[in-house]
C-alpha cells in the first residue's frame, strides 16, 4: 500500500477539510468575511464541511453549518458533535432557515456534493442550490462545484448548478471542472509526484 493508500477516513476528511478553509480563509480575509455558511450534504463531502467548519472558527472566523439531510454514518455524528462542543450553531432543517440566515452571510462554502453526485438534484437539496445560488454571495466549492456533472461539468439542462468564485480540488481536479475559470486550489491528501 502506498503512503498516500494508508490514510484512514478520518484523515483524509480531515486533509480535505484544513485545506478547504485554508483556500476559503486565503481568498476571503477574516475581517471583511466573518460569517460563513457551510452548506453540507449527506455523503464524505458534507463530512469535509463539518473538518472545514471547525477549523473556520478556530481561524476566528463565525461558521454556522446548514446540513438539511445527516448523513447516517457514524463519522458526521462525531465530526458534528465537535461542531456542538465548538458552539458552531447548525440551523434548523428546513428552508426557511436558510432563507433568514443568508442575508447575514458573508460567504458560503459549498460542501454539498463531491464525486458521487448522480443528478437530477433531489429534494432538499433542489431549493439549497436554489436558494444559496440566488443569493449572490461568494460560493467556495468543495472538489466540484455542487449539481455539476463530475465528467462534463456545469452544462445540465434544467438543472440549477452552483457557480463558484472560487474551487478546492481534494487529490487532482475532476474532469467536469476542465472549463472552471475562477481561483483554483488543489488541496487533500499528498500524492507523490
Ligand atoms: N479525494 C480525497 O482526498 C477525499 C475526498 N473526500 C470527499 O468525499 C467526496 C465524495 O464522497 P461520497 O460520500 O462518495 O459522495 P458525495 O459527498 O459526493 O455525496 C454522496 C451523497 O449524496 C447523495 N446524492 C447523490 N446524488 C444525489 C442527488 N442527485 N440528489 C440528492 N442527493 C444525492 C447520495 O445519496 C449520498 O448520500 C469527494 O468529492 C470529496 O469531497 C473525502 O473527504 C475523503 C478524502
Amino acid at each position: 500500500m502506498s503512503q498516500a493508500g494508508a490514510f484512514s477516513l478520518d484523515q483524509l476528511m480531515e486533509l480535505a477539510g484544513l485545506s478547504c478553509a485554508q483556500a476559503l480563509a486565503k481568498v476571503y480575509t477574516r475581517d471583511a468575511y466573518r460569517n460563513v455558511l457551510v452548506c453540507c450534504g449527506p455523503g464524505n463531502q458534507g463530512g469535509d464541511g463539518l473538518v472545514a467548519a471547525r477549523h473556520l472558527s478556530m481561524f476566528g472566523y463565525q461558521p454556522v453549518v446548514c446540513m438539511p439531510k445527516f448523513g447516517s454514518k457514524d463519522i458526521y455524528k462525531r465530526l458534528h458533535r465537535q461542531c456542538d462542543n465548538m458552539d458552531i450553531p447548525t440551523l434548523p432543517s428546513d428552508i426557511s432557515a436558510l432563507e433568514t440566515a443568508l442575508p447575514t452571510t458573508h460567504v458560503i462554502l459549498d460542501a454539498i456534493f463531491g464525486f458521487s453526485f448522480q443528478g437530477p438534484v433531489r429534494a432538499p437539496f433542489d431549493a439549497v442550490l436554489d436558494r444559496i445560488q440566488r443569493s449572490g454571495k461568494p460560493i467556495v466549492s468543495v472538489d466540484i462545484p455542487s449539481g455539476w456533472d463530475v465528467e462534463k461539468g456545469p452544462d445540465v439542462e434544467g438543472r440549477t448548478v452552483i457557480h463558484p468564485e472560487v474551487l478546492v480540488s481534494l487529490t487532482a481536479p475532476k474532469e467536469g471542472a476542465r472549463g472552471f475559470r475562477g481561483r483554483h486550489f488543489l488541496g487533500g491528501r499528498f500524492v507523490p509526484r
